[in-house]
């Protein structure tokens, strides 16, 4: 899985404002309205404990403080625990935390202590950025094209079936192009075949995996994927709203997930 770095993390409520912006424009609602519409909840006076965590490749710059940010960016009380690990985990508790949210580099939990709601960042990331790309006001069907099948755009394309909308999806590993077929009956989309799409989500950790012929002259393509999936001749070519940020949007969706 690919791993954040410090300077993903740099000016992130800048950049989370101007997704906002996007999402507003391309959907109608902005990302607290569409998280309380996905998953019925809204924030109430939770306080969250963020544990840090050594383990792998050890705490990421700006991580902790990012999820702070973020965490008071929804109206709630957060603290960084002093300590990482088991000291911290603890320290959380003892502190009074409701939530708690933790990473290693393999998964990233938010564990609601009082109602015992778990939440991972790889399905409400996958979920949420694929909820964005199904609710643009412009689209001209119900396709929706997947590009990555790994851990979160599996999630989003399990979403996405659910809710009734057309996927066709892609991925270069033929194992996970197999899976989401058998599990979940996407149609295979065929870079030989190209349909153009008005909305795409995009989960790979590559860049410019959209070509001109897969999507509309007007869509809009929802992606948590570092590095950009879209080549920059495209976005000046096209009339494209580019929801892309890495990281506020997929936590946002993991707090209303278990409030
Ligand atoms: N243990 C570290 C955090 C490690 C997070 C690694 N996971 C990612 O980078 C995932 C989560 C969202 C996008 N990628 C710390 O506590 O500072
Ligand atoms: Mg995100």
């Amino acid at each position: 899985m690919a791993l954040l770095t410090p300077e993903d993390l740099e000016d992130l409520l800048n950049k989370l404002n101007a997704n906002n912006d996007i999402i507003k424009g391309a959907t109608g609602e902005d990302i607290s309205q569409i998280c309380e519409e996905a998953y019925g909840t809204k924030p109430g006076n939770q306080k969250v404990g963020i544990v840090p965590i050594t383990a792998g490749n050890g705490i990421i710059g700006n991580f902790s403080a990012s999820l702070l940010a973020i965490t008071e960016y929804f109206g709630l009380e957060g603290f960084i625990t002093e300590h990482p690990d088991m000291t911290g985990y603890y320290e959380a508790v003892a502190g009074g935390a409701d939530i708690i949210l933790m990473a290693d580099d393999h998964i990233f939990i938010a564990h609601n202590l009082s109602n015992g709601k778990i939440a991972t960042n790889h399905i409400c990331t996958g979920v949420i950025y694929s909820e964005i790309a199904s609710r643009y006001k412009h689209a001209d069907s119900k396709d929706v094209l997947v590009i990555g099948l790994g851990r979160v755009g599996y999630a989003g394309a399990s979403h996405l079936v659910k809710k009734g909308f057309n996927v066709y999806a892609c991925d270069p590993n033929t194992e996970f192009m197999n899976k989401a077929i058998e599990e979940l009956g996407v149609n295979a989309f065929d870079i030989e075949k190209p349909r153009k799409f008005s909305m795409v989500f995009e989960a790979t950790p590559n860049a410019n995996t959209i070509s001109e012929g897969m999507i509309a002259e007007r869509c809009l393509v929802s992606t948590p994927g570092i590095p950009c999936a879209l080549p920059d001749d495209l976005v000046e070519k096209y009339d494209i709203d580019l929801v892309m940020e890495p990281l506020v949007i997929g936590v946002a969706a993991m707090l209303y997930s278990i409030f």
